[in-house]
């Protein structure tokens, strides 16, 4: 479980201002979750993840994963990034198998369990090939392979298929699923898109414009596992009741933010 209290974390711009992106941020992930976390640009998503991960310090407030306070990176947590950010000059294999090497995992299990990943997103038989020569969405695979090659607790991914077509991403949506329905795993998981965050959450956190603070929780009550045929989800009423309400609810915000920003200005 992810206990997340009090959470302020502010930046200092190149300008010497200051930019508060997280305020008295109070969030708890159930254990083995699928939260989907859904904001206005800069509301302060990947500053939340990246905090999470323990890649970011913060001001004040406290994030305590299993009981344990989180000071830095750790082997229980794993993050996906937008851009991939592989090794592009290593091998998909050396990708993948390159956390497990960092923590002294020996050769013959890494690569086996690389090999046994690399099959998991779909990707046997380019083991030998650098990401360079990969599409969009087969990087991506290769991302989410290496992230899930040391076994971790938390899979935290920050708009992980943003930059792959509709159709990759529907694909990708559905092998995530998978991958999550047959281990156990919180994931974190920061979109753009309201239709993903509802067709893959157990409940979706709304975060409103900055500074980022959780206005909302909405549950997703939908039936699992959805990773058969995630088109026949997005076409069921409760889909199309949440996203519905969601969007009436961005909408919201949109109009709340306007009319401040407003009022400051007039
Ligand atoms: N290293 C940094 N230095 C200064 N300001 C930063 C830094 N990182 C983030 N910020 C600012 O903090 C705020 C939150 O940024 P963050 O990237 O967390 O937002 P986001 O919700 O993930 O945005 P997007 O949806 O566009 O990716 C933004 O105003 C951003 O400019």
């Amino acid at each position: 479980m992810i206990e997340i209290s009090g959470l302020h974390k502010s930046f200092v711009g190149q300008d010497g201002s200051t930019v508060n992106a997280l305020d008295d941020v109070n969030l708890t992930v159930n254990e083995n979750e699928f939260l989907t976390v859904l904001g206005p640009s800069g509301c302060g998503k990947t500053t939340l993840l990246k905090a999470i991960a323990g890649l970011i310090g913060w001001d004040s407030g406290d994030i305590v994963i299993d009981g344990q306070p989180v000071r830095g990176p750790g082997p229980d947590r794993s993050m996906v990034f937008q851009n991939f950010a592989l090794m592009p000059w290593a091998t998909v294999l050396d990708n993948v198998a390159f956390g497990m090497r960092m923590r002294g995992v020996g050769k013959a299990e890494r690569e086996e369990r690389a090999r046994t990943l690399i099959k998991t997103v779909g990707l046997s038989g380019f083991e030998t090939k650098r990401p360079g020569e990969l599409s969009g969405g087969m990087q991506q695979r290769v991302g989410i392979a290496r992230a899930l090659a040391v076994c971790p607790k938390v899979l935290l991914m920050d708009e992980p298929f943003g930059a792959v077509d509709e159709q990759t991403r529907r694909l990708l949506q559905e092998e995530l699923l998978g991958i999550w329905e047959g281990q156990q795993l919180t994931v974190v998981f920061i979109t753009h898109s309201m239709e993903e965050a509802v067709l893959l959450g157990d409940r979706v956190v709304l975060m409103s414009a900055r500074p980022g603070r959780i206005a909302e929780i909405v549950p997703v009550p939908m039936a699992r596992p959805r990773s058969h045929d995630i088109g026949a989800v997005g076409r069921s009423p409760e889909y199309v009741q949440i996203t519905a309400y969601l969007w009436d609810r961005l909408r919201d915000m949109h109009e709340e933010h306007r009319d401040v920003r407003a009022g400051v200005t007039a």
